[in-house]
């Protein structure tokens, strides 16, 4: 994996660098990209709640301006961030900009206390904000969730969320809940899900998914038993599909993706593809 990105915890007190500017999953965005000159940022006076030191790209420094409200800005635009993965190669760029809106929706999430109410502050030697009058600790969020490719042969089971585009099928996943093995997780998720029973989970690998805020654990497993029952208002529909007559299938770059092109090379003897960084 390049190193063009990397994660630093940068003082907001030093001056100069670079800053990307986030809002509700969006970054502004102009004809050089998404980095914009920070002293420069500074004097817009924009809707700012949050600013943190996010790292190095390239070996520049770069901040974070977390806004209140996606403003105007002349000569510039917003994008969502999926657009950025989608539509831009850059992967280094996806992961900086996926880190920067964990990190700019977390802080505002935090901007209180959830225990007693009071304004908490920015941790100086961590990544957390802390609460100066009882004490308490928040770190970044991030929710577990396990991923998993059923198949039957030369079958995969697929299946639709509503909200997915038309036509989409994709492996299943759900978020792991307290006190659950991750194997556990994909057991119950897949009853719930599909109804139907699988046997060795195999764990193949992960992959940080922004969206909004996952650590996508990815499994394979073998079906077991049962007929396909569709969890109502969480599964629109789920089927077996041969590997040789696939549905449109999840954008490339995701770890669902990568479980299924892994398993149609293992089948059809072609090279192992790559999960993009
Ligand atoms: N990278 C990839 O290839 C893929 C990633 N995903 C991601 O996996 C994650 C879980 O998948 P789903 O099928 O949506 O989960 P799911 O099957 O557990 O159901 C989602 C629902 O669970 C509830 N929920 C429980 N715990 C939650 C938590 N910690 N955070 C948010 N909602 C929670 C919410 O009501 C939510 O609507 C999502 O973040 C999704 O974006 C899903 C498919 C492919
Ligand atoms: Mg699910
Ligand atoms: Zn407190």
């Amino acid at each position: 994996m390049s190193l063009r990105w990397h994660a630093a915890l940068l003082d907001p007190a030093t001056p100069g660098g670079w800053a990307v500017v986030h809002c509700q999953q969006q970054f502004l965005f102009d004809s050089n990209g998404v980095l914009f000159p920070r002293d420069w940022l500074k004097r817009l006076e924009l809707p700012l709640l949050s600013e943190q030191g996010l790292g190095y790209f390239d070996g520049d420094a770069v901040f974070l301006f977390e806004l209140d409200r996606p403003v105007a800005v002349p000569g510039a635009s917003w994008q969502g961030l999926r657009q950025f993965m989608l539509h831009n190669d850059d992967r280094d760029l996806f992961r900086m900009l996926g880190y920067a809106a964990q990190i700019g929706t977390w802080a505002t999430q935090h901007r209180f206390c959830g225990h007693c109410g009071a304004r908490m502050q920015q941790h100086a030697r961590e990544r957390a904000m802390h609460c100066p009058d009882c004490g308490i600790h928040h770190y970044p969020r991030l929710s577990p969730s396990m991923i998993v490719l059923i198949t039957r042969g030369d079958e995969l089971l697929l299946a639709r969320s509503p909200r997915f585009a038309p036509g989409v099928y994709s492996t299943l996943a759900g978020y792991v809940e307290p006190g659950e093995s991750v194997e556990q997780c994909v057991e119950r998720e897949v009853r719930e899900e599909v109804g139907v029973s699988i046997h060795s989970p195999r764990y193949i690998t992960s992959q940080g998914w922004p969206f909004p805020h996952s650590l996508m654990l990815g499994f394979h497993a073998e079906y077991a038993a049962g007929e396909i029952v569709p969890q109502p208002e969480e599964i629109e529909d789920a089927r077996w599909f041969s590997i040789h007559r696939l549905p449109e299938l999840p954008a490339r770059q995701s770890i669902a993706r990568y479980l299924i092109e892994l398993y149609l090379a293992r089948r059809l003897g072609r090279d192992d593809p790559v999960l993009p960084g």
